[in-house]
């Protein structure tokens, strides 16, 4: 086990003001654990599943099962036949802001789509007319199109695009714009996994800047009444409570909204409800999140679906 960095210990300090707090994060940092795996189920869910399910969150959504810890989801034959897709209970965490979304969604769009589970997820929970799922590397996208295809994701396209292309081509004319942006990944470090650089300033100030320009071009594509949802699986306020404090600066028609089921989890470092999860607390190895409403009245803009570039389309359930 390494010593904390200098870097790790001054983020701590500006995460907790307690020093147990402090400790603790640090300790499921430097000696990272793993945590039960969760899976949604795409199809419906099969009686007798040979895989041992833990008692469900008071929130958790049907479609979610948390497995017991070792659990290996991915190798179970249903998972190749697309009744399921795994995830994270981090990732579950960031996507429950949506369970909040009290109107019907036609469109969704997530701009960092790839490998596809926030997608999935709001797919399943808010069954809308049309799913688009963007993913702007490239080399990412072979695995976004094969999971919509293993998990049979009907009615969704994926697009390739960097974000400014949607701001000017589609504007105004999505009900949900999902932003899981891409970070530092500090809490790869809580799984044991590499991030190399991530508490580096001048990596935190790159993403920072990066997720601002994303959240700015997809704020400009969400609907009047429609919800924006921001997430990271990263801990610097900088690239979490500073991003959505800048939006609602640069865009006050974006109302953030206070989510009840996650009022355990608000954050300390900002006035705005914004709700995050840390590894010490056990279920995953962190995440943030908050939900926007535009307050803006009037008309919602026809999407035009051909301006979008298409690379993969399944419209009627066949792929
Ligand atoms: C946190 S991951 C998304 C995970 C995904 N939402 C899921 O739940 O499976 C962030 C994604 O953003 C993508 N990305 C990187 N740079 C981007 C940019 N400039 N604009 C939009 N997305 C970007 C990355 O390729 C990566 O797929």
């Amino acid at each position: 086990m390494e010593p904390p960095s200098k870097l790790l210990l001054k983020l701590s300090k500006r995460l907790f003001n307690n020093s147990d707090e402090q400790a603790s994060f640090i300790e499921a940092l430097i000696n990272p654990k793993s945590f039960p795996p969760c899976i949604i189920w795409c199809q419906d869910k099969v009686e007798n599943l040979p895989l041992i399910v833990e008692e469900p969150i008071t929130w958790q959504p049907p479609f979610i099962d948390r497995l017991s810890l070792g659990s290996k989801p991915g190798q179970n034959p249903l998972h190749e036949q697309g009744y399921f897709y795994c995830l994270d209970f981090s990732s579950v965490f960031a996507a429950s802001t949506l369970l909040a979304v009290n109107q019907p969604v036609q469109v969704i769009f997530d701009m960092c789509a790839a490998p596809g589970g926030k997608s999935i997820f709001a797919w399943k929970l808010l069954q809308p007319e049309l799913l688009i799922s963007n993913e702007v590397i490239g080399k990412r996208l072979g695995m976004l199109i094969s999971n919509f295809k293993r998990c049979h994701i009907s009615r969704s396209i994926v697009v390739n695009r960097d974000s400014s292309i949607f701001a000017q081509s589609i504007p105004l004319s999505t009900d949900l714009v999902i932003v899981d942006a891409p970070c530092t990944g500090q809490s790869l470090i809580a799984k044991g996994e590499k991030a190399p650089g991530c508490f580096h300033p001048s990596a935190i100030n790159k993403n920072a800047n990066r997720q601002k320009r994303i959240i700015a071009n997809s704020a400009q594509i969400v609907a009047p009444q429609g919800y924006l949802a921001y997430m990271t699986c990263t801990y610097s306020p900088e690239e979490n409570e500073e991003v959505c404090e800048w939006l609602i600066k640069k865009f006050s028609q974006f109302e953030p909204m206070e989510i009840n089921h996650l009022k355990d989890y608000q954050s300390h470092l900002t006035k705005i409800p914004c709700y995050r999860m840390f590894p010490q607390d056990g279920l995953g190895a962190g995440a943030f999140t908050a939900l926007f409403k535009n307050t803006h009245e009037g008309e919602k803009k026809i999407l035009d679906i051909d301006s979008l570039s298409a690379i993969w389309i399944n419209m009627y359930g066949d792929d």
